[in-house]
């Protein structure tokens, strides 16, 4: 029965509280370190639930700064960062953000069992005594059975895969429950199978109104899966949708002078008859590739090989 529903007595009416739409308000935020470098100026952008959104920008451009901000991990200069309506530190409180770290976050040598790891993501659940609850066990199995994972539970984790470890720690995320996950860079490393795997279970959970922010260099996937899209470099540069927002124009903004084209077409790209143009993207240290209409103007999905 929902809180909300007809059988409630009257005086709990009062004491109702829906659950609070998953969001993140970032206002105008300047994120200085103590060495002094200013790594986002302000920056504003707003995300609700029921939405993939991608983080896209140069190496440097501060898409960790940003994860970090909204992880209460560095606190604004200026500016305010609101998740679910609230200050980061009691939405983080409420267990509302779940995080999937980048693989070199994390020290791969500390002995834990796979399960173990995911467990971690039911801490904010449990009392100070963290003894884990028939409740604790059975979200812990469900989120390793989500990911795939369920036959690598006793596993020790430094034993796995870039792409296997990569799904534990999304199964901590779904575990956590949060309705809020950042995903810092996810693709980074894994094998194609591995990457559909997770676009169409983050697909799933935006259908349940989650919302996620996924920082990713792989440009020509974000169309594929991406309904929204931040685009950074130091500051934000566009967010929005992204079919109005992923543009040439924004990314060549974004990414500038670091950025070279190539245009490949037709027969040079492609062993059937499709006419399909790839643009690749080449910032100095990690090439990227998208496909586009030979007649539009920004990038859209599309399948096919990536270019040589
Ligand atoms: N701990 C730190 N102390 C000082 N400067 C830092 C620190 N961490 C990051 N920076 C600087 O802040 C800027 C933004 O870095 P950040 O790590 O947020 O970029 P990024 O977009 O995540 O980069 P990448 O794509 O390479 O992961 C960079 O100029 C970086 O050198």
């Amino acid at each position: 029965m929902t809180p909300l529903s007809r059988e409630v007595p009257h005086e709990a009416w009062r004491d109702a509280r829906p659950e609070p739409l998953p969001s993140i308000r970032v206002e105008d935020v300047t994120v200085a370190y103590p060495n002094g470098t200013v790594a986002m100026r302000d920056a504003r952008f707003h995300l609700e639930g029921g939405t993939i959104c991608g983080l896209v920008g140069v190496n440097g451009g501060g898409k960790s700064t940003l994860f970090k901000a909204i992880m209460g991990l560095l606190r604004p200069q200026r500016g305010s960062v609101t998740i679910a309506g609230q200050p980061v530190k009691a939405a983080l409180k409420g267990n509302l953000v779940s995080y999937v770290p980048q693989a070199e976050e994390v020290d791969w040598n500390f002995p834990v069992l796979v399960e173990d790891v995911v467990m971690m993501g039911r801490y904010g659940h449990m009392g100070f005594l963290r003894l884990p609850s028939p409740a604790d066990r059975k979200a812990v199995s469900e989120a390793l059975d989500r990911v795939g994972m369920a036959d690598f539970r006793k596993r020790q984790i430094g034993e796995l895969s870039g792409g296997q470890k990569k799904r534990v720690f999304l199964a901590r995320a779904l575990a956590q429950e949060g309705r809020i996950i950042l995903l810092d860079e996810p693709f980074t490393g894994v094998d194609v199978q591995t990457e559909s795997a997770i676009v169409a279970l983050l697909g799933q959970l935006r259908d349940s109104g989650h919302l996620m922010l996924v920082s990713t260099h792989n440009l020509g996937s974000v169309p594929d899966f991406c309904d929204q899209v931040v685009l950074v470099n130091r500051t934000v540069i566009a967010s929005g949708p992204t079919a109005t927002t992923f543009t040439r124009a924004n990314l060549e903004r974004t990414f500038g002078g670091v950025l070279r084209h190539f245009e490949l077409q037709g027969a040079d790209l492609h062993d059937d008859s499709d006419q399909r143009r790839v643009t690749v993207l080449t910032d100095d240290e990690r090439p990227v590739v998208f496909y586009g209409e030979a007649d539009a103007g920004g990038p859209h999905s599309g399948s096919g090989r990536p270019a040589k």
